[in-house]
């Protein structure tokens, strides 16, 4: 019965994060030891994609990778700790997932993790330049509206910066968006397909239901209390933890869709899109998510601004210049 059990699971979990593909890759998980790291690095040991699972962080990799090794999977994996090993876990990767940093506390706002998260990130973002300058590099580090700006511009410095290849992870937005409107609707989560547009942290978070697919009718109130729930989730979470970090769990159920996602891209997968916060011509901001098609050199396609409805062209006017003055600070942050 237990083994028939766990099977299922296993079965479960490697259908959710699996693709036909075969172990080609390397993955580097920075920030490894951490609340979203060490679950984002379970699930990403179960994707049959991945070759080489190498975990940074400055504390605890050691026995973290040590657990993870001992899943009966085929992907190695190898921890490494602290600055003198940075470079060594970098090396040749195809994809770098960054959840180092600090997390919020009640009464913080994302931007408020900017003095210790920035340094962070630009100092990654140099070893990046240096050992694996081709990788996809995947932020969920917050403020992700102002950390990807920052690793764009030292990929710049270092004359490695490619735009189709720098990530902002908003995928926790689709996630929760689909959750919370399956369960309105009553319909299963699962098929929920809703593009969440802009950035991450609270107006920027743009939840886009005139096209969610299947239709879903709801009161302008509702659509307004809807909207509102999805661009302050991370706080509905931050609250519930009481001092104890923010999103975990479900950060690394979403980081590892969509590190997958790219893999599977990489791998020549055909029509593999996600919404992810990246450099853009879009709007007027210089990064925005908006759906991109997934492939072999990163992003494959940019499919723009879905069809938005009056309600929705507020939520855009008032995002803009907030992304603008996110934007605007990482930018110069890179470059003091
Ligand atoms: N993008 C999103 O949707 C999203 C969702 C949830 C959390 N986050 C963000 O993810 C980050 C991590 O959250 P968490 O809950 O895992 O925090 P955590 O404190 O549990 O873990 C962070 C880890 O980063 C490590 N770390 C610190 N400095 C490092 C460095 N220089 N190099 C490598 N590793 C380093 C720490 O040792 C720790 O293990 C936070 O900034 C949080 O706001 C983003
Ligand atoms: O809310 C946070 O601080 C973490 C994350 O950005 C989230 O959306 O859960």
């Amino acid at each position: 019965m237990f083994s028939q059990i766990t099977k299922q699971v296993a079965i479960q979990a490697t259908r959710s994060f699996s693709t036909t593909g075969q172990n080609n890759y390397k993955v580097a998980v920075c920030g490894a030891s951490g609340g979203i790291g060490q679950p984002l690095s379970l699930l990403l040991k179960q994707s049959p994609l991945i070759k080489e699972l190498a975990l940074y962080d400055i504390v605890h990799t050691p026995g973290v990778a040590a657990d993870l090794s001992h899943i009966d999977t085929g992907s190695k994996v190898k921890g490494y700790t602290g600055p003198a090993e940075v470079d060594a876990c970098l090396k040749g990767a195809d994809v770098v997932v960054i959840p180092a940093g600090v997390p919020r506390k009640p009464g913080m706002t994302r931007d408020d993790l900017f003095n210790v998260n920035a340094g962070i990130i630009k100092d990654l973002a140099a070893g990046i330049a240096k050992n694996c300058p081709k990788a996809c590099v995947a932020i969920i580090t917050n403020p992700v509206n102002t950390c990807v700006p920052i690793a764009a511009e030292v990929l710049k410095k270092h004359g490695v910066h490619d735009p189709k290849r720098v990530f902002g992870v908003s995928t926790l937005d689709i996630v929760r968006a689909r959750a919370f409107i399956g369960e309105a609707a009553g319909v299963d989560p699962q098929k929920v397909d809703i593009p969440v547009i802009g950035g991450h942290s609270g107006v920027t978070i743009m939840p886009i239901l005139s096209q969610c697919n299947p239709k879903v009718s709801f009161s302008a109130d509702k659509v307004k209390a809807l909207t509102e729930r999805i661009q302050e989730a991370g706080t509905e979470v931050v609250k519930a933890k009481a001092g104890a970090g923010s999103a975990t769990l479900s950060m690394a159920y979403a980081g590892a869709r969509f590190a997958v996602s790219l893999l599977r891209g990489l791998s020549g997968e055909k029509n593999v899109v996600e919404c992810s916060y990246v450099q853009s011509n879009v709007t007027e901001a210089a990064y925005f998510s908006t759906p991109l098609v997934l492939g072999k050199n990163g992003i494959e396609e940019n499919l723009g601004l879905p069809k938005l409805n009056d309600f929705e062209k507020k939520l855009l006017e008032a995002a803009i210049p907030e992304l603008k003055k996110n934007i605007e600070k990482g930018v110069k942050f890179a470059n003091k």
